[in-house]
């Protein structure tokens, strides 16, 4: 009975104590499981912390550098760039997350940018990953082609942009913007956001050049212009994109969703423009009225045939001046926004300008033309723009501390290896990184960091650089087709408002880029413009 009593107490002790002897079990397993998870997890940090010293940053698990990109996105991701590749002496490689296409080599090294641009041309187009990302806003046109296609639009807009004509409607045009709509803008608004006037500006003025149309964007009240706005926001909702997996923007693009419903009801407002303009030329051309003298580019296209002897389609003509208006859209005006601002800061700059300005006026000896007789209110001529190397250094410096295109991109077609040894495997994307190349000392010395026009003068005369060194207009076949005429709009710009106005910027407002496909001002750039007295200029005259 004992016995059995005592087997019954143990069998009950048993029955009562097993739950709390497999629940310590499972604890001690969960401790285990837990330990086990913290040991994995040290070692994962400290494996990808040390990667840190061989990579530039943290390499992750399935998300690779990802977590740091992510980091630098809410900051300002250039500078970010720019230190990670001065501490790896000018190039990495970026490994996005294992589902992502984000991987690349980044460089800044002038070498490998003359080796991408010039040496090894042929197998460093833009390749299909930017061509499908930007197809649907830049079908085929020059920005988005590559080999023929890309040939044949190349040497004939390049034709066209060295001849008499051309200049001719590009100065007419810029000079008739600036004095019947920018300066009277300016003389009614004291207190404005200067990048958005200057947007306009260049916007309006494209869009003759391309399409010989004046969308009028740049006027009293400075109204929203459908198509303007549709074409912000086309390229807005393309370069989102960039930073996304291409099977999650192709999704969204089939369920029409997100940024992709925007883009196709922004690229129908593009279209519409386009196609209006382009059905209204041809009227024009076939009645051969005074408007088929034109000389913008979409009559100069018209007027040609492809290969088999054909007429260029609706749409190709269509993809023609949305590139160039693209190219030429905002490129010159946030350049122009940068050197405002660092004017701004460097006072010595702005006055160096205005004396320039003022012996160059002073130099006018047609009729007593002198500045008595144009009461300070000059229009450059062209001759006189050309003199004006100081200000060309500025803007040149300018752009070299803030490029209107930061980074830009290139895929290889074969293996290769860069002159400083890296190397690359077919298919791979490049990155050149244009900011980051004038924050390293290797390149501009250690004042590099500083806005130095003198830097860019030789005896009193603009001197120009290696494009592989000052990549800001691209370089090798590819180099910017619009350089001289964006040199000339952004001399022309600022000679005519440096010499009526002083910019000034008290009160704080917060300067920086945004993250897009060009380096605009993430805040504008909001200033007050001080009318300059007579007075004044006369001292600039002495
Ligand atoms: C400050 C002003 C400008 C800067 C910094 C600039 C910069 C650039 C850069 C970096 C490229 C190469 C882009 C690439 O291939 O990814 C480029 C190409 C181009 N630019 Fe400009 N640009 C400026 C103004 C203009 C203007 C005003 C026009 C036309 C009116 C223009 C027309 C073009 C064209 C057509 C290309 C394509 C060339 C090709 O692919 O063969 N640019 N520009």
């Amino acid at each position: 009975m004992n016995y059995n009593s005592s087997a019954y107490n143990l069998t009950a002790a048993a029955s009562h104590h097993e739950p709390l002897v497999s629940r310590r079990l499972l604890f001690l397993r969960d401790v285990q499981i837990l330990e086990l998870f913290i040991a994995l997890f040290v070692f994962v940090t400290i494996h990808s912390l040390r990667q840190k010293k061989h990579q530039g940053m943290p390499v992750w698990p399935f998300l690779g550098m990802l977590p740091s990109l992510i980091l630098a996105v809410r900051s300002n991701i250039y500078e970010w760039l720019s230190d990670i590749l001065i501490s790896r002496n000018g190039t990495f490689r970026f490994r996005g997350p294992w589902f992502s296409t984000l991987n690349c080599v980044v460089t800044c090294d002038p070498r490998n940018v003359e080796h991408i641009l010039k040496t090894r041309f042929s197998i460093y187009p833009k390749g299909s990953y930017f061509r499908e990302t930007m197809r649907d806003l830049l079908g085929d046109g020059i920005f988005n082609a590559d080999e023929e296609t890309w040939q044949r639009q190349r040497k004939t807009a390049s034709v066209e942009f060295h001849s008499a004509n051309f200049r001719q409607l590009t100065s007419q045009s810029l000079h008739e913007l600036v004095h019947n709509r920018l300066l009277p803008v300016l003389e009614t608004s004291e207190k404005i956001d200067l990048q958005d006037i200057l947007l306009r500006l260049t916007f309006d003025n494209v869009c003759m050049i391309a399409f010989g149309v004046d969308p009028g964007c740049l006027s009293p009240n400075l109204p929203e212009i459908p198509f303007a706005k549709a074409f912000e926001d086309a390229t807005e909702a393309t370069a989102v994109r960039f930073v996304m997996p291409g099977f999650v923007w192709k999704l969204m693009r089939s369920l029409n969703l997100g940024t992709e419903k925007n883009l196709k009801e922004s690229i129908k407002g593009v279209d519409y423009f386009a196609d209006e303009v382009i059905k209204t030329r041809k009227k024009e051309l076939s009645l051969e009225t005074e408007t088929a003298k034109r000389s913008d580019l979409l009559t100069i296209f018209m007027g040609l045939r492809d290969d088999n002897g054909e007429k260029f389609s609706v749409k190709f003509l269509r993809d023609i001046c949305v590139n160039f208006i693209l190219a030429g859209r905002d490129t010159s005006s946030v350049a122009l926004s940068w050197f405002f601002w660092l004017i701004e800061k460097n006072p010595e700059v702005e006055e160096n300008i205005m004396v320039v300005i003022c012996k160059i006026l002073e130099q006018r000896d047609d009729n007593g033309d002198t500045k008595k007789n144009i009461e300070y209110e000059p229009v450059f001529r062209p001759e006189e723009i050309k003199k004006m190397d100081y200000l060309q250094a500025a803007l040149s410096e300018a752009l070299r501390l803030y490029p209107s295109v930061p980074v830009d991109h290139k895929e290889v077609l074969e293996d290769d290896v860069f002159p400083d040894g890296t190397k690359l495997k077919k298919g791979e994307k490049v990155i050149y990184a244009l900011y980051a190349m004038a924050r390293m000392e290797l390149i501009w010395g250690k004042d590099c960091c500083e806005f130095k026009p003198e830097r860019w003068l030789g005896d009193g005369r603009y001197t120009s650089e290696s494009a592989y060194k000052f990549t800001a207009f691209n370089g090798g076949p590819r180099l910017c087709l619009g350089k001289d005429f964006a040199y000339y709009q952004m001399k022309y710009v600022a000679a005519t408002i440096i010499y009526r106005y002083r910019v000034s910027m008290k009160g704080g407002h917060k300067v920086e880029p945004k993250m897009a496909l060009t380096m605009y001002m993430k805040h504008g750039l909001k200033v007050t413009m001080v009318k300059r007295s007579a007075f004044e200029i006369d001292h600039y005259y002495r």
